[in-house]
């Protein structure tokens, strides 16, 4: 039977990449991303600015939406504190058990739960579920039109502090619109943008920080 292509970035990640090495499994599925077939990955040049957010935030709890290959996942675990928690949401159980192997190649599984469900029906279980009382990075990229409606969420559940950031993928392409305009508009939000290209193309595309002020 044909193999799909998360299974075949997991053969690239198991054939190129070190065990225990998170920056070998991203850079082994960057390499087959670039030279081999495209996937949806936040993908290295987008990469790049996720670390710096990640480094400067420094944060304790992180929420990431949206697993799909794990890739993201390694890149932010990878960069986490001791202790620290990443919880990530991904409701296609095929992705999911491609993300868990891609997260144990890496060796960074004591970083990361890996929630099988919908962000929305997990969202309001977060605190009773995992003891989180709050974020202190959420990173969006699952369906793009679901960005707004998990925000407001996640606000209303009370998972948001002052200070609290989001850092979405693809506000440009796909775009998300609707969420753009709502954290650029919002008075309880300040917004930047960081410009840069849809992972692996010369398309432009860029990443979203929003602050939460409370
Ligand atoms: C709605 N609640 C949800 N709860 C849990 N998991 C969810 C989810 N929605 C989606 N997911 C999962 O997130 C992932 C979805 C990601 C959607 N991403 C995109 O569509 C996307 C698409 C592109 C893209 C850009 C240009 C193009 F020509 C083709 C594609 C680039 C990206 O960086 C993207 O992130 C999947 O693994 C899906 O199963
Ligand atoms: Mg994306």
């Amino acid at each position: 039977t044909q193999s799909t292509r998360p299974q075949r970035l997991l053969g690239a990640v198991q054939k190129n990449a070190t065990r225990g090495d998170p920056r070998s499994v991203v850079q082994a599925i960057d390499q087959f991303c670039r030279q081999k077939e495209w996937a949806m990955n936040v993908g290295d040049e987008k990469g790049c600015i996720l670390d710096s957010v990640v480094s400067e935030v420094n944060p304790a709890t992180v929420l990431e939406l949206g697993t799909y290959c794990g890739y993201s996942t390694v890149r932010i675990a990878s960069l986490l504190p001791p202790h620290a928690k990443l919880i990530t949401l991904e409701f296609n159980p095929d992705f999911a058990a491609i993300a868990r192997q891609v997260i144990a190649w890496a060796g960074v599984e004591d970083k990361v739960h890996l929630v099988e469900g919908a962000s929305g029906d997990w969202i309001p279980k977060m605190t009773e579920q995992f003891g989180v009382k709050t974020f202190d990075l959420v990173f969006l990229d699952h369906w793009k039109d679901r960005y707004l409606p998990d925000t407001m969420l996640m606000e209303e559940c009370g998972l948001l502090r002052k200070g609290s950031i989001l850092l979405a993928d693809n506000v440009i392409c796909p775009g998300t619109p609707d969420y753009l305009e709502y954290v650029r508009s919002s008075l309880r939000y300040e917004s930047q943008y960081f410009k840069s290209h849809l992972e692996y193309t010369k398309v432009e595309d860029g990443l979203e920080k929003s602050v939460f002020l409370g």
